[in-house]
């Protein structure tokens, strides 16, 4: 049973799937300091939060078992990846649910500050009567700035279209083509500072977006221009933001979010009269909520139960059809690396993956993320493909993946070599259709195995009778061999033995074996 802990209020509704899977215990539980969740995260395998729980190196170091943090939401930055990535602890987002809920948030603030609505109202409300104060501006025929043109950006971009408002957007990924099947145009920060009567930014907050715009911005920017922020705290530098509304260059602004959160009661922001603020509320719709709860809920469901996932934050993304096209090699990946891994005594140095035949046509880190698991599972605990790449580099195991146009003999073929300071051994493996997954070769001899099972690797000199006393050996001490498959270069010369047994070969045995004088070498292995 998988203990799940949902945590920052997440919708009921989003969560439904999780109530219902047999296989899993929800709790659910809000506001609780670090102290009290490192308390208890070591009996979850499953972690969901909003923004407000911030999933620090401590807490993941106490989720001895976790194994997915789910982000209800776009940004991870409440998420420390890296301590997640070092754990083999997925971290996955919901990234589409709620583009429409902070989009739609925007385009209110952007008509709110053009027209001064919460200023207005608090007045009216107050007892005042204020026609004259409140002299707002149209949005058409204005400039609208778009920083970020990702999901967000670009439905605020499609919806200032509609209110007659020209668009200069700048993101580094957009391109010329896409910018203008959304029409808008292609500008740098610098144009935006100095054409925009609104400027919006839909960024994530990065060391390249913190402060983007600060002092030397709002210095070219066009007199009244308003400033909207419903991405995160701190791209806009809020206090040089302060300074411009007060030299007068700015207009109004909105924010939403806010370099700390909540902000402090002096914050200069809460008591502004050209500054209007919300609490974080883009994604907060019902909608919204929903969404982003079922689509992380499905993810987390894959995870636990070790089916495909997509949306991971701390993996590269596979696309579907990627994904397709590889799911079949993983488990022969992984054997190969789990053999090869058995073979070799010292630390591994270097590990070189080569792909032929049909698989030179798809994108196969995937894949080489198993291989990797599957060797360093031998000498590492806790490995899984979140953390392999990760874990292979901090030990400085260089990991090269080279591709040849095609194999001779098989129509994919998956070669792996093994090295370290002393040793070097090459696996190859392929999918045979109707057969399955076979190694089909070991160093230099041609095998046909199936990586399944207990198996014993013998190294001898090809001599008459070898097999005979190998077999005689082991049939004495209660041990019946499956497969057996011989594999030679010359007659008379090194060979190889491989031989499947219906269960572990006892170290006595094992010893026995190293012992006869035409064995070179004897490994046994566990696939
Ligand atoms: N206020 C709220 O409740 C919410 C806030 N957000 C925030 O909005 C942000 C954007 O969300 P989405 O549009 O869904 O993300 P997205 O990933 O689709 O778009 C982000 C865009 O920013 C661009 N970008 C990155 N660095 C940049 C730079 N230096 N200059 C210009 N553009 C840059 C990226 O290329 C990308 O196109 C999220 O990162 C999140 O922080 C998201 C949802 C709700
Ligand atoms: O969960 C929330 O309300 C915050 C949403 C947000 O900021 C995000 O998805 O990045």
């Amino acid at each position: 049973m998988f203990k799940v802990l949902v945590m920052d209020g997440i919708s009921d509704m989003g969560i439904q799937m999780l109530y219902e899977a047999p296989d899993v215990e929800v709790e659910k539980k809000n506001g609780l300091s670090e102290d009290e969740l490192a308390a208890i995260i070591g009996e979850y395998d499953a972690l969901l939060v909003r923004s407000a729980t911030k999933v620090t190196e401590r807490i993941m170091s106490a989720g001895t078992k976790l194994k997915v943090v789910g982000r209800a939401g776009v940004g991870v930055d409440n998420i420390d990846l890296e301590a997640a990535t070092k754990r083999g602890i997925v971290v996955i987002n919901a990234p589409d649910g709620n583009t429409i809920a902070t989009c739609e948030l925007t385009f209110a603030m952007m008509m709110a500050i053009a027209r001064s609505i919460p200023q207005a109202y608090k007045k009216t409300v107050g007892g005042e009567w204020d026609r004259k104060t409140f002299v707002g501006v149209e949005l058409r025929n204005k400039v609208l700035g778009v920083l970020g043109m990702g999901r967000i950006g670009s439905e605020v971009a499609k919806r200032a279209k509609a209110f007659g408002m020209q668009v200069i957007g700048y993101d580094p990924f957009l391109t010329e083509e896409r910018a203008e099947k959304i029409g808008v145009k292609l500008g740098t920060v610098n144009d935006i500072c100095a054409k925009a009567d609104f400027i919006t930014v839909h960024t994530p907050l990065t060391n390249e977006t913190r402060h983007m715009i600060s002092r030397p911005q709002f210095e070219t920017m066009k007199k009244g221009v308003r400033i909207i922020n419903c991405a995160r705290g701190g791209i806009i530098d809020e206090q040089a933001l302060v300074e411009a509304i007060d030299s007068g260059i700015v207009a109004g602004a909105a924010f939403d979010v806010f370099e700390q959160e909540p902000p402090a009661p002096d914050h200069p922001f809460l008591n502004h009269p050209k500054i209007i603020v919300t609490p974080h509320l883009g994604a907060s719709t019902v909608e919204a909520q929903e969404n982003v709860a079922i689509d992380v809920s499905e993810e987390v469901l894959h995870i636990l139960r070790e089916q495909p996932f997509k949306n991971a934050v701390n993996m590269p993304t596979v696309p579907a059809n990627v994904l397709n096209a590889l799911q079949p090699y993983f488990n022969l990946g992984e054997k190969l690396g789990l053999f090869l891994g058995q073979t070799v005594d010292g630390p591994v140095s270097e590990i070189v993956v080569n792909y032929a035949g049909d698989l030179v046509d798809v994108d196969t880190s995937p894949l080489t993320r198993h291989i990797v698991k599957g060797i360093l599972s031998n000498q590492l605990e806790g490995v899984n493909i979140v953390n392999a790449m990760h874990l292979a580099k901090t030990r400085d195991v260089k990991v090269i993946v080279q591709q040849s146009s095609a194999s001779p003999t098989f129509t994919n073929l998956v070669s792996v070599t093994l090295k370290t300071k002393q040793q070097q051994h090459l696996l190859a493996g392929t999918l045979l259709a109707g057969y399955g997954e076979r190694i089909v070769q070991i160093d230099q001899y041609p095998v046909d195995i199936a990586p399944s099972g207990n198996l014993l690797l013998i190294s001898h000199n090809d001599r008459p009778g070898i097999i005979g006393k190998v077999g005689t050996l082991l049939g004495s001490n209660d041990v019946n061999i499956a497969t057996m498959q011989v594999g030679r270069k010359v007659i008379g010369g090194q060979a190889i033995m491989v031989l499947t047994t219906d269960k572990p070969t006892p170290k006595d045995v094992i010893v026995q074996l190293s012992q006869l004088p035409e064995l070179t070498d004897v490994i046994e292995l566990t696939l």
